[in-house]
């Protein structure tokens, strides 16, 4: 038998029970929810990952919605207990679901709903902070001062990557993946290759017209290129950045094979989910290359690291913070909450996931939808007209 789990309770007298399996940042989305009627229970357990068991108990006998982790195993049991409970719905506070089972949720009659949108700039920015931090060898350069190393100015010393005129290769051009794109484009100057299952339009309308500026204005202009295979861009790419959903399609989609396709003196970057790499031949990689280096938000066996990456010089490791600003991880509680509701109301779900901004303005109510549940055509929801 597990131990019972500390929760905070607000709005004791409410309808509805909603559970949030952490303390979520801000009070919007609790008061949100309060305001509509909501009995809201917070998970307060010192405990960062909770069991299945765990969040079993807090569901209870009598649950109407849950807001959950991407830390959580959402399959099978949880989905059975939430329905036995009455629930119908349930939120992850993440974009990605890889660590929920939609069928099931969907067999069960529980909407899934996702965050997306509210942490895209978020989340591209550490890939971009990660990949100056790499090219620079900022991290490197840092413990060198702190150890007392520093003697005076060297040539040779702490020298880097310009990223000016190089490539930068996206995989997965998603929301993320395109903003990501954007900024090193505009930011740095260089020319795009990138490699999606669907063509990014407005990515290449958008590097072409800043070519266009920057020849306007006597500058070499900057390229773009849909790659027609994934290797492509690993060979072409000075700096490769991961961004797309995790799946069984993109599982170990980095490899021993492919890794040895890039170029030695490459920079690989991955904030989208550690399975996407395999980390273990990325470890031999790093030490059978030196030159090579990597940034990583996200790894394979979270929270660890697979062996020997700790102590590679070229790799900087960060604990999965991506979409860690404070705006985004507010408007994210929101959106999770908002999802939840929506169902728990009746309201029909939002008509395009990626225009979120109308629940998020906190001058306004929010509209009367889910913002987005992705088994949402699964279920028959109706689909909001605004
Ligand atoms: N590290 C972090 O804190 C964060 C990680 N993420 C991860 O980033 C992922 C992407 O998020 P968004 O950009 O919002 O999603 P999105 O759905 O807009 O983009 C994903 C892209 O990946 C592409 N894709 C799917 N399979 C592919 C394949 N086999 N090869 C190439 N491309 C493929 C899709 O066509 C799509 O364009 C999320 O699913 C999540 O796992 C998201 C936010 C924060
Ligand atoms: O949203 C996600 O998918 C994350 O990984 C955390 O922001």
């Amino acid at each position: 038998m597990a131990k019972p789990v500390s929760i905070e309770v607000w709005n004791p007298n409410g309808k509805y029970r909603v559970v949030s399996t952490k303390p979520m940042p801000g009070t919007r989305w609790i008061n949100l929810l309060i305001q509509q009627d909501c009995r809201v229970e917070i998970c307060t357990q010192k405990k960062t990952i909770l069991s299945v068991e765990d969040i079993i108990q807090l569901i209870g006998d009598k649950c109407d919605g849950v807001i959950g982790q991407l830390t959580e195993d959402w399959g099978e049991e949880l989905f059975k207990a939430l329905s036995r409970a009455g629930g119908k719905a349930f939120s992850n506070m993440a974009v990605g679901y890889n660590n929920v089972d939609v069928n099931v949720a969907t067999k069960y009659g529980v909407a899934v709903g996702n965050t997306p949108g509210v942490l895209t700039e978020t989340t591209a920015e550490l890939a971009a902070s990660l990949t100056l931090a790499a090219a620079r060898r900022i991290v490197e350069a840092d413990e060198f001062m702190r150890a007392g190393l520093y003697d005076g100015w060297l040539p040779h010393l702490f020298v880097g990557n310009l990223l000016k005129g190089q490539t930068v290769g996206v995989i997965g051009a998603g929301r993320i993946g395109s903003a990501y794109a954007r900024m090193m484009v505009e930011g740095f100057k260089m020319n795009l290759i990138y490699f999606d299952l669907y063509q990014s339009t407005r990515l290449e309308k958008f590097v072409t017209a800043y070519g266009e500026f920057l020849k306007a204005n006597g500058e070499k202009p900057v390229t773009w290129k849909r790659a027609s295979s994934m290797d492509e861009v690993l060979q072409q790419a000075d700096i490769i950045s991961l961004h797309p959903v995790l799946d069984k399609t993109t599982y170990h989609l980095v490899n021993k094979e492919r890794l040895s396709k890039m170029k030695k003196e490459a920079i690989l970057i991955n904030c989208s989910r550690g399975p996407v790499i395999d980390e273990a031949a990325l470890v031999d990689h790093l030490r059978e290359n030196p030159m090579f280096r990597v940034g990583l938000d996200v790894f394979e066996d979270e929270p660890y690291m697979k062996p020997g990456l700790s102590e590679m010089k070229n790799a900087i490791v960060v604990p999965h913070i991506a979409s860690a600003s404070k705006w985004t991880r507010e408007g994210m509680a929101t959106l999770a909450a908002l999802n939840v509701l929506g169902k728990i109301k009746g309201y029909p779900v939002w008509f395009d996931a990626n225009r979120v901004e109308p629940f998020l303005n906190e001058n306004a109510p929010p509209p009367a939808a889910s913002p987005s549940i992705v088994n949402a055509k699964a279920l028959g929801l109706p689909v909001s007209k605004l």
